[in-house]
């Protein structure tokens, strides 16, 4: 690695909201916190391009942002539309249930030159779907990714309701290097995509790295760990240690992962060990309440060696 890589979240900042209390979020910032933690030991940095509104939570949201010691210098700040939040709701197996708030300030994300210049000077972004339901964002962000021609490229798909996904997911993988995904999300790409498999996981996941053009995508399985599929075959790595607080819930344990994933790669770690890192960092998100707890020395020691 020449320089100290700077990693990017690009897309949604919001807050989610639960009945009692209300939690800085967004995949992409969840994305950019852990990114960040992981390569501050070798001078790396994770930064967020997004929008917030010019009102008390796009305040809150920057204050957060700093508190984690996150660079908000591509935080835009909209005049006209509020900052995002998002309704989350825990289903009776604990899995989150999200109820996204439309047309908000991270819609109108503007790429600017200011934005450009990330674009240029980025190792890694990562990026979903949800962040191009509308067009001002849709076209910043694939205007981005074009930019960002030398970079990692991770499109965690993360599908979300209220918008429609199959005419989105065909540019985005042809922007993306990487991509992350479950076991939901899969079947659905697979279809989408018109990918030419048996229907069975792993066939649909080599069909998704061929034909997708892809370095590598990631299948997440919650308590079944990750598996990373690359042109040198298919890997597993340890399972993590998921030893829950009884206030936990898994959002942001995707997020995490990913951040996971980005990390070890940039950090030139062997496949297996970037699944375990990955795995390691999903296993603990999901064991803890929130999207962006500390994270443990055991999980810092992976990166540092
Ligand atoms: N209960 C668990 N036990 C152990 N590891 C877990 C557990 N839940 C999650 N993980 C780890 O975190 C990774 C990501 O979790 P999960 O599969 O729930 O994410 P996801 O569906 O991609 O989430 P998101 O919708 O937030 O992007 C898993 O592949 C696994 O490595
Ligand atoms: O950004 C997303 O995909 C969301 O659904 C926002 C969530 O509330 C959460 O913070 C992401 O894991």
């Amino acid at each position: 690695m020449d320089q100290p890589p700077r990693v990017v979240g690009l897309g949604e900042a919001l807050f989610d909201c639960f009945p009692d209390r209300i939690v800085l979020g967004g995949a992409p910032v969840n994305f950019a916190v852990h990114a960040d933690r992981l390569l501050n030991p070798t001078g790396g940095s994770g930064t967020i391009l997004s929008r917030v509104g010019s009102d008390a939570l796009g305040r809150k949201l920057t204050d957060e942002l700093v508190q984690r010691g996150i660079d908000t210098g591509h935080l835009q700040h909209d005049p006209n539309y509020p900052t995002g939040t998002v309704d989350v709701r825990l289903t009776d197996e604990g899995q989150p249930d999200y109820t996204i708030t439309p047309d908000v300030a991270w819609d109108h994300l503007d790429f600017d030159e200011r934005a450009r210049g990330l674009a240029e000077s980025c190792q890694a972004v990562c990026f979903g779907t949800l962040a191009q339901r509308s067009k001002p964002a849709r076209s910043s962000i694939q205007s981005f990714l074009e930019s960002a021609a030398d970079a990692i490229r991770m499109l965690d798909i993360n599908i979300r309701r209220g918008y429609d996904l199959a005419p989105l997911l065909p540019r985005s993988i042809e922007l993306a290097t990487v991509v992350k995904l479950n076991e939901h999300e899969l079947p659905l790409a697979a279809e989408i995509l018109g990918l030419t498999t048996s229907g069975q996981p792993l066939a649909q996941l080599e069909a998704l790295l061929d034909e997708g053009g892809l370095d590598a995508v990631a299948l997440t399985r919650g308590s079944e760990g990750t598996l990373l599929m690359t042109k040198q075959g298919g890997f597993e790595g340890e399972p993590g240690s998921f030893n829950p607080n009884p206030d936990a819930d898994s959002v942001g344990a995707g997020d995490a992962c990913g951040a996971g994933l980005v990390a070890g790669m940039l950090l030139g770690l062997d496949p297996r060990d970037i699944v375990t890192l990955a795995n390691a960092m999903g296993a603990h998100v999901a064991s803890c309440p929130g999207a962006t707890p500390p994270l443990p020395d055991r999980i810092l020691d992976l990166v540092r060696r």
